[in-house]
């Protein structure tokens, strides 16, 4: 059938068959613009033909009666940065020349239809040619009986065999199917007399000086063992073999490898398969490290790598005693660390892992908010991938790491794509995590040998069916003292290696070392200590390698408070900041703490009154809801025990507009409830407060003072700020065990359980005196 318009002609520097299918990079610069141009030329839907002309060694002119292949372009890949263009064509039909067009390159075709001829017929026909002894040969490698297999085909034979550029030539110019089989048969003849079978020629041909570069891809799919030795897929087998999966996950495996060699390699669904294999045979399904546990040992890493913390040191020592003892059959609690950023809880994790010889990973699941986050996405869909969790153990490559999942509080409840927090509590169920299936894999993987730890900021975000299943320890913050010793035994000593020190040439002296403590850092670990720390050791390394640059001698170097103030700057805080709050000599103003996630810090607040008003509270400065009600609830007590303190003020006349400065900053909680009261009795007996005083509690109408949390944190806040008394609740005793013995020592702590104690104090006795003049006048 001859077509009625010219069609491309391409001369290519291999044969493609009909029924081939091959890739092949265009190098050449024209070649690449005269296939962008068809490509942009041809509408979108309609398919794009070319006819490729086999042309290695020959011209590239065009004759009438050149045999070549009409072939589809299935896609195309074109990367703009390294210039070149891949191809992918699919051989349909012979075709001849019939003339060139005047439009070049073009030419008028003729498609080829191969006349009827029956397999069977032709194999008759052989037989009684003479040719048995081929036949015979081809039936010892499966060939011959395919003569009967209505796909049969000399080109397919061609390719499978991958005969060389000009046997392939051969084929394709054979235009009836006996001459093809014949010539197919001679061929084979030659291949089968190379000795070795397992030698198969496998030239694909590469033309001298060609602007072609082209890599057989598939053909025919799934027919016959094809492309054996440059199949693609053939290292997944091996690792497949070599993954150590469980014998139902290795028939999965083995199925799924089957369903990749049945694709065209090149299309994007294998690619999928092919990663997806891939993440298979790369995870840790029974990989794991020994464990290794000296409980002895294990205490002199602890105190090694962390000062203080002995609570969960011991915590830690008895969990480890008891998977010692267990060897792992316990599923033991889940530890979660609770504290405010930079105090540990992630270096002790990793001590952990440590400890145990086991690898370590840490996972962040702050800002989560999507299941497959932690359970992965199916691998239909764009972009799929594992979960985290798959994704720590493959990167770990053991089945039993410590896995710690930080930040466990800030996951946010992801209604939108399934509840991350359901996955993670299926991830943390010992009766389920056996069997965790990650929708990628769509396979269980058993995590139960994984030691899973979990941090937070605070207690009170984590979801509850969470904390449920986890034991919370809680590692406060650090005082100055502690801080201290930190900066002494830990950070300086790991950061002089990390600056190329040594430790005899910088001198740190004690002095120094306090006043950056208590000057540049603030928080309630000891990250931006750390920073510090470090800014100071460069400079330290800048000054001695200057010294030592012409050859002489390293001195010791010395970094005094004043080399502090130079490197660090006057952006310190420092505690004159806080005398204004706490000198007590404002009628209104008082001093509470407080706790954030991040430390405690004291809360200055301040009341005044405005007149004429209504009776109206303002409040300003942030406040969270809690705090908001907790005002309310203090002005309503101040409402009742005006009377009882016997001052009268008209409440009717005058608004009261309470103030927490740092307005920029949102505050909540209810443990200002006491601090706020006193503030008000302050204010309305024109009495200040005793100096260097602060306040923390929660209270009732009733006038109660309620315990509240972080009380290390707050007292050491408080101490930082210079304040040495401290109103707290007595219901707080248990509390005091955590508070450190210098902390203790150095402030005057006043336990209280009534409002009527709080003033007691607070005014030093004074408030009846006063409020009786005031009410006199
Ligand atoms: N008690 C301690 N003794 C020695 N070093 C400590 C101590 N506490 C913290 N550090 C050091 O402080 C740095 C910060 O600690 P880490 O990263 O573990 O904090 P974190 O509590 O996990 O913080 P985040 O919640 O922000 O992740 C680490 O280098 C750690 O070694």
């Amino acid at each position: 059938m001859s077509l009625k318009d010219p069609i491309p002609i391409v001369f290519a520097p291999f044969v493609l068959l009909p029924g081939a299918v091959l890739r092949y990079k265009v190098s050449s610069t024209d070649e690449r613009s005269f296939f962008m141009d068809l490509v942009k030329r041809q509408p979108a839907e309609s398919p794009i033909h070319v006819g490729l002309i086999p042309s290695v060694y020959g011209s590239q002119k065009l004759q009438p009666g050149n045999v070549g292949t009409y072939a589809k372009l299935i896609s195309y890949a074109a990367s703009i940065e390294k210039g070149s263009l891949t191809l992918l064509l699919k051989g349909l039909q012979r075709m001849i020349v019939e003339r060139a067009s005047s439009r070049k390159p073009m030419a008028y075709v003729r498609l080829h239809d191969d006349p009827k001829e029956s397999p069977e017929l032709v194999l008759s026909g052989l037989k009684s040619n003479g040719l048995m002894p081929i036949i015979s040969m081809m039936s010892q490698l499966g060939i011959a009986k395919r003569l009967g297999d209505p796909e049969f085909s000399p080109d397919r034979i061609a390719e499978e065999f991958e005969f060389t550029y000009e046997e392939k030539l051969e084929i394709l110019e054979a235009l009836s199917f006996s001459e093809r089989l014949t010539k197919m048969i001679s061929i084979m003849e030659k291949i089968l007399q190379v000795k070795d079978k397992s030698v198969m020629r496998m030239t694909v041909i590469k033309p001298p000086g060609s602007s072609y570069s082209s890599r057989p891809i598939k053909y025919w799919g799934g027919f016959g063992p094809g492309g054996r030795d440059e199949d693609p897929n053939q290292d997944l087998a091996k690792k497949i073999e070599e993954a150590r999966m469980p014998p139902d996950i290795h028939k999965v495996a083995i199925n799924e490898l089957a369903r990749l060699n049945s694709m065209l390699n090149i299309n994007s669904e294998a690619s999928v398969q092919r990663n997806y294999l891939e993440t298979l045979v790369s995870l840790p399904w029974s990989i794991s490290s020994q464990d290794r546990i000296n409980i002895n040992s294990a205490k002199e890493e602890l105190e090694k790598d962390h000062y203080g913390m002995e609570k969960v040191k011991r915590r830690i020592l008895e969990y480890l005693a008891v998977k010692q003892l267990t060897k792992s059959q316990l599923k033991g609690p889940i530890l979660c660390f609770v504290g405010p950023p930079g105090v540990g809880k992630t270096s002790v994790g990793r001590s952990i892992a440590r400890i145990l010889g086991r690898k370590f990973q840490r996972i962040c699941l702050g800002g989560v908010s999507d299941a497959s986050d932690i359970r992965g996405s199916r691998k239909t869909y764009v972009g799929a991938m594992p979960g985290r969790i798959i994704q720590a153990l493959k990167y770990c490559g053991t089945n039993n790491p410590v896995i710690l999942l930080d930040e466990v509080d800030k996951m946010s409840d992801g209604r939108l794509h399934g509840n991350p927090l359901a996955a993670l509590l299926e991830v943390l169920d010992p009766e389920q995590n056996a069997q965790f299936t990650d929708h990628y894999l769509g396979l269980p993987f058993d995590l139960s040998q994984v030691i899973f730890i979990a941090t937070s900021n605070t207690v009170d975000t984590i979801p509850v069916a969470l904390k449920d299943r986890m034991e919370i320890l809680e590692l406060g913050g650090y005082t100055e003292e502690e801080k201290y010793h930190i900066a002494k035994d830990f950070i300086i000593p790991k950061s002089l290696i990390d600056h190329g020190l040594e430790a005899e040439s910088v001198m740190i002296p004690e002095e120094t070392l306090r006043f950056v403590v208590s000057a540049y850092s603030r928080e309630a670990g000891v990250r931006t200590l750390e920073r510090k720390i470090a800014a100071l050791l460069r400079d330290a390394a800048l000054k001695i390698a200057a010294m030592t640059a012409d050859g002489s001698a390293p001195l010791d170097l010395l970094i005094d408070i004043e080399t502090v103030k130079a490197v660090l700057g006057g952006q310190g805080y420092r505690k004159s900041d806080d005398r204004q709050w706490t000198e007590g000599s404002v009628p209104g103003v008082v001093v509470g703490l407080a706790y954030t996630g991040i430390g405690g810090d004291i809360l200055p607040i301040e009341a005044t009154k405005i007149t004429p008003g209504s009776g109206k509270l303002i409040l300003t400065g942030k406040l969270g809801k809690v705090l908001t009600e907790s005002a309310k609830i203090a002005f309503d007590w101040l409402k009742m025990a005006l009377p009882k303190y016997q001052m009268a003020h008209d409440l009717r006349r005058i608004d009261v507009h309470i103030h927490l400065p740092s307005g920029a900053v949102s505050k909540d909680g209810p443990s200002a409830g006491i601090a706020l009261a006193t503030s008000l009795v302050s204010l309305f007996s024109g009495t200040p407060v005793l100096p260097d005083l602060a306040l923390t509690g929660e209270l009732t109408l009733q006038g109660l003072v309620l315990p509240v949390g972080g009380l290390k944190e707050k007292l050491t806040a408080a101490h930082r700020a210079g304040i040495n008394k401290v109103i707290v609740p007595k219901k707080c005793e248990l509390h005091f065990l955590d508070v450190p013995q210098h902390l203790i020592d150095a402030l005057e702590i006043i336990p209280v359980d009534h409002m009527a104690e709080v003033i007691d104090f607070a005014f030093n006795g004074a408030i009846n005196e006063i409020a009786s003049l005031v009410s006199k006048l």
